[in-house]
Order: structure tokens, then sequence, then C-alpha cells
């Protein structure tokens, strides 16, 4: 339980310190309050150097799609803010299943589909259930999402990447060095 609350893979058997796995979305909560609110997700995205017109699109879809899974009752809410600490309510099929059904890591899984899939392109492919037309398609959103903002100069999308996508280090990572690159 200690570890599967920490993104860990062989090269980094304790995980990133200090993380647990709802940093994942908890980078986009700006005011850390445990709710992303569109306007939230568009800053956050665009701190991660996405482009006005693309963060305004993904803000707007990722929250319309995440909200109501994490709401507490049975009406939707004006504004579909996500509830982070029922963020594991939104896990969907057709993904890498490094997430279980309780938000938590699965190292083993996140071992397996770098084995396996590494310098191959069909990975979301493989992964699809049957009939799961909306996995399927948030999936790729989620991964061609991943490539679009960490992808190398040689258009690989390193291992180290992805494991601080699921922690959410990279997100942070990524904001560090965009202050950097200014100053
Ligand atoms: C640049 C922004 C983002 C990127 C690149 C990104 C990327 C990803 C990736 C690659 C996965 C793993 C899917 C898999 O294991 O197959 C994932 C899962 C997930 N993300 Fe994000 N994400 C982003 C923003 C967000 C935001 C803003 C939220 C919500 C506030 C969010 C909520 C989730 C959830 C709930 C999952 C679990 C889905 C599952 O495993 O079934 N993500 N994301």
């Amino acid at each position: 339980m200690g570890r599967a609350m920490e993104a860990v893979d062989i090269e980094h058997p304790h995980g990133t310190e200090g993380r647990v796995l709802q940093h994942h979305a908890s980078f986009f909560y700006q005011n850390k309050d445990g709710i992303v609110y569109p306007s939230e997700t568009y800053r956050g995205l665009r701190n991660l150097s996405l482009g006005f017109f693309e963060s305004v699109f993904a803000g707007i879809v990722i929250n319309i799609g995440l909200s109501y899974s994490t709401t507490e009752g049975w009406i939707t809410e004006l504004f579909s803010p996500i509830y982070i600490k029922r963020i594991h309510k939104c896990k969907h099929g057709s993904d890498s299943s490094t997430f279980d059904t309780e938000g938590r890591f699965m190292p083993v899984n996140f071992e397996n589909f770098f084995s396996k899939y590494a310098r191959t392109w069909h990975m979301t492919q493989s992964n699809r259930n049957q009939y799961d037309f909306l996995g399927w398609i948030i999936s790729k959103g989620e991964w061609l999402l991943l490539y679009r903002i960490a992808n190398d100069s040689q258009g690989y999308l390193a291992k180290e990447a992805v494991r601080g996508c699921y922690d959410g280090s990279l997100f942070d990572y990524i904001t560090m060095m965009k202050k950097a690159k200014n100053n």
C-alpha cells in the first residue's frame, strides 16, 4: 500500500520523494483548495507551454468530461469543478492500467507497458477494451497531450517523463525549466 501511493519504477524504487498519486492532477489546482475549475486547467496547460486554443479546448473537455464523476451528489455542478479527493472515480477503460481503480500507482503495469511498447506507436490501440469508444478516444488524447508537452529533441517520450506525468512531478519540472529559460 505504501509503495502503491508512489510512482516507483526499477530506476526509482522510492518514487519521487513526497509525492502521492493524486499529484498527477494537483498541479492544476492553483489555490490548493482541492478543486480544479476549467480556468485552472486552462492556466495549468498554458504554463506547460500549450497554445491558447489548445488549452481552452482541453480545459473545457477535461473538466466537462471528469467533473460529474467526482461530485458527491447526483446533480451536475455549474462550472464543472473536479474534486481531487474523488479523482480516482474518473478512471476509464482502454488505459495502461498504471493507475488502478482506487487511483493507486501500479509499478508492474508501468514496467510492463514500457518493456512491451517502448519505441513503438501502438500502445493505445493494444490496450483497447471492446466497444469502449470513449476510453479509446480519451486514452489517445491523454498520450498525445503528454507527447506534445514532453517529447525530447529526438522525438522520443522518455520513460522518466512518463513516470513524472503519473505523479505530476513532470508538470512542475516543465514550468521550472520554462521559468529558468525566461530568466
Ligand atoms: C498536460 C496535462 C495532462 C497530461 C499530459 C495528462 C496525461 C495523462 C496520462 C498519460 C495518463 C495515463 C493514462 C494511462 O495510464 O493509460 C493520465 C491519466 C489520468 N489523468 Fe491526466 N493528463 C493531464 C491533465 C490532467 C488533468 C488536468 C486531470 C484532472 C484534473 C487529469 C486526470 C487524469 C485521470 C483521472 C487519469 C486516470 C485515467 C485512467 O488511468 O483511466 N489529467 N493523464
